[in-house]
């Protein structure tokens, strides 16, 4: 069921949270009335000190996670008004995820790799876009291949047009060059930025790296549970200070 979310009335954005709380036992309250709108084709970077709320944030936003109080959008389907049935249809047909680890299926070819959320969905594929994105992703002569047989920042590149081979409305990403060597981490980047501009792709990234961060449109950098501060068009410099100021509060 769609529901118009609080920001109806203009375009829906991709993700909109609207003051949610979670608290977990032992009076924990790793989010914080945490409100935030993520509007369609923008590239959002979330930062902030180890056990800030980033990956709570994630969670609660891609519906893996209830918050507490407050309420979730992703492209203006309420969250908390699913069982959990169609939160998962919802998870399949609108969110993609990317994560540091790859999370691709060793047994699978390259190309049911990037086809398994689609299977899973029991959607049929839209060949012509899965096929530009692979050429996007520069894996077109790999697809035969299983993830193994492909370096690591090939492998991320096979996750990411996974994330978007059902055209979600929101792509999350969970430290994406975490496990990748600085240079092939800026390829990755680049890509990440390319899906932004070229397609119009929304992404939001969860980070510990300012340089990483400083390629989205936006950064919101995160403490105690609460967004402390949001830049546009970031520095890595001024990420980097934002957040080691944080760490030593
Ligand atoms: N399942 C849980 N049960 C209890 N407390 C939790 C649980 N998950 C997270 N927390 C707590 O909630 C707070 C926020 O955690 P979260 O993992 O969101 O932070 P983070 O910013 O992603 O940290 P990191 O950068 O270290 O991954 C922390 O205090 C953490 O200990």
């Amino acid at each position: 069921m769609r529901q118009p979310g609080p920001g109806s009335g203009r375009r829906t954005p991709a993700v909109e949270l609207a003051g949610v709380t979670k608290t977990y036992p032992g009076d924990v309250r790793a989010l914080d009335e945490v409100s935030l709108v993520v509007e369609r084709g923008t590239f959002l970077a979330v930062m902030g000190p180890s056990g800030s709320g980033k990956s709570t944030l994630m969670h609660c936003a891609a519906g893996l996670d209830s918050p507490t109080a407050g309420r979730a959008f992703i492209d203006g389907t309420e969250i908390g008004t699913l069982n959990e049935t169609r939160r998962t249809e919802l998870r399949r047909k609108s969110v993609g995820f990317i994560f540091q680890s790859y999370n691709l299926v060793p047994s699978l070819s390259v190309e049911d790799n990037i086809m398994l959320p689609l299977r899973l969905a029991g959607r049929s594929p839209d060949r012509e876009w899965v096929r530009g994105l692979v050429e996007r992703v520069g894996l077109a002569d790999r697809l035969t291949r299983r993830p193994a047989e492909l370096s690591g920042g090939q492998q991320q590149r096979a996750a990411i047009a996974r994330a978007l081979a059902a055209r979600p409305a929101v792509v999350f990403a969970d430290e994406p060059t975490g496990a990748l060597d600085l240079r092939t981490g800026r390829e990755v980047l680049a890509l990440l930025r390319d899906l932004v501009d070229g397609l119009g792709q929304t992404v939001v990234m969860v980070t510990h790296d300012p340089a990483a961060a400083a390629r989205a449109d936006l950064a919101k950098v995160m403490a105690d549970g609460r967004v402390v501060d949001t830049r546009v068009k970031p520095t890595a410099g001024e990420l980097a200070t934002c957040v080691t100021a944080l760490e030593t509060e």
